[in-house]
């Protein structure tokens, strides 16, 4: 039977449980160079006992950072930078991933605690943004982004091709394109966002095209026996999801033809009119049925481990093959250790290292 404490194989990678640590931007270095604040956050997440710890989103030019303060890996001191961390989250049991995105029009924005809004185009720190088309996304992000020319479209292609190279001589062995959130692949994908008369606007082809053109230039790169996975934005809760849900699962199909081998379902976050129904594990069914749908190892986030036994459920009833989990693990690190406590699971305290299991288990 399947469940939470199970181990997950996707190609030559064995996570020890379904549990992953979601990418969630610290907002924490300095030209896109990481510190000791990402060692000691991803290294103590790693102890936690999480099967696949997935780095934040590393932009893949200066220009797709969300804020100044954003992990860059466009640069090889960066991507070595990273290669210790990798080290850590490998040497602590668990699975080195990483994210590699570009912020689009979202991007040039202050810390989310010091704003979370566009910087003012008189900022010493801010920068032009470009996106699809010359569309802001309004609300907090009002900046107007340039529509970008093709010459853009294919050096952002390189970027991210480039940024994979990176990822995997740092020793990374899982890959999350970026796809989701409003920022730029997902951009692309959205009638919000893009109304491009071009080949890379229009139908639900052409503004696939970015996404597709990306992914399989990085598949051509990334090691073919290592999971390559993409987080896409299935749904906007903006009116017209089932139109949106119907494109989702094609241009999958399409990519999964390509060599994707794993899909991380989530939102578009591309209109800031959108009324998400948030509850716990609310986008858990939409991932069961991409998952039988495309035949795709899936995984999904938004309150999926709002309690543990909602998070094993997922994975019982074959919504999902791994619970990606943010915010509870920013709340308690050790969330694997207290997920398998409340799960009953023998031997709960081996979840952590040795250094810690020992005493937990035996003494009471
Ligand atoms: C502080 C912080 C930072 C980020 C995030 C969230 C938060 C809270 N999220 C979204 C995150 O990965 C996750 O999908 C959501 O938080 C929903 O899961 P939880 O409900 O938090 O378990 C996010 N998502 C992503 O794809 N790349 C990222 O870098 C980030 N950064
Ligand atoms: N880089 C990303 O994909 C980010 C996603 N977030 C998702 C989020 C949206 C709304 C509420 C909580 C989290 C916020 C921070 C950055």
């Amino acid at each position: 039977m399947t469940h939470l404490f199970t181990p997950y194989t996707l190609g030559d990678v064995t996570l020890r449980n379904r549990i992953a640590v979601s990418p969630m931007c610290q907002y924490m270095a300095e030209d896109g160079m990481v510190n000791d604040w990402h060692h000691v956050h991803l290294g103590t997440l790693a102890r936690g006992g999480a099967g696949l710890v997935v780095v934040e989103a590393a932009a893949v030019s200066p220009e797709g950072r969300i804020t100044p303060a954003d992990v860059g890996i466009w640069r090889d001191d960066q991507a070595e930078a990273l290669a210790p961390i990798a080290r850590a989250i490998t040497e602590a049991g668990s699975v080195p991933g990483i994210q590699i995105a570009h912020a689009g029009r979202k991007a040039s924005a202050n810390r989310p605690w010091e704003g979370d809004d566009h910087l003012p185009e008189s900022d010493p720190r801010a920068w032009p943004t470009i996106a699809p088309s010359a569309l802001a996304f309004g609300d907090n992000l009002p900046r107007q982004p340039r529509e970008m020319t093709i010459a853009d479209i294919e050096r952002v292609r390189q970027d991210f091709v480039s940024a994979t190279i990176r990822a995997r001589d740092a020793g990374f062995k899982w890959l999350m394109l970026h796809f989701a959130h409003g920022y730029l692949a997902q951009s692309f994908f959205s009638p919000f966002a893009n109304q491009r008369t071009d080949a890379y606007g229009g139908s639900a082809e052409n503004r696939a095209r970015f996404l597709v053109e990306t992914l399989r230039a990085v598949r051509a790169v990334w090691p073919e026996n290592l999971p390559l996975s993409i987080r896409l934005g299935v749904v906007e809760f903006a009116g017209d999801d089932e139109a949106m849900f119907a494109e989702a699962l094609a241009m999958l199909r399409v990519m999964k033809q390509e060599g994707l081998g794993f899909v991380d379902v989530s939102i578009g976050f591309n209109t800031p009119t959108a009324q998400i129904p948030w509850g716990p594990g609310f986008l858990g069914a939409i991932a069961g049925q991409v998952r039988r749908e495309t035949g795709l190892p899936t995984a999904t986030s938004w309150n999926a481990a709002s309690a543990p036994q909602l998070a094993d459920a997922m994975v019982r009833q074959d919504e999902v093959d791994l619970v990606m989990v943010g915010r509870p693990l920013l709340a308690d690190p050790h969330w694997p250790y207290a997920a398998a406590k409340a799960l009953g699971r023998q031997d709960a305290a081996w979840v952590l290292p040795p250094p810690y299991a020992h005493w937990l288990a035996r003494y009471r």
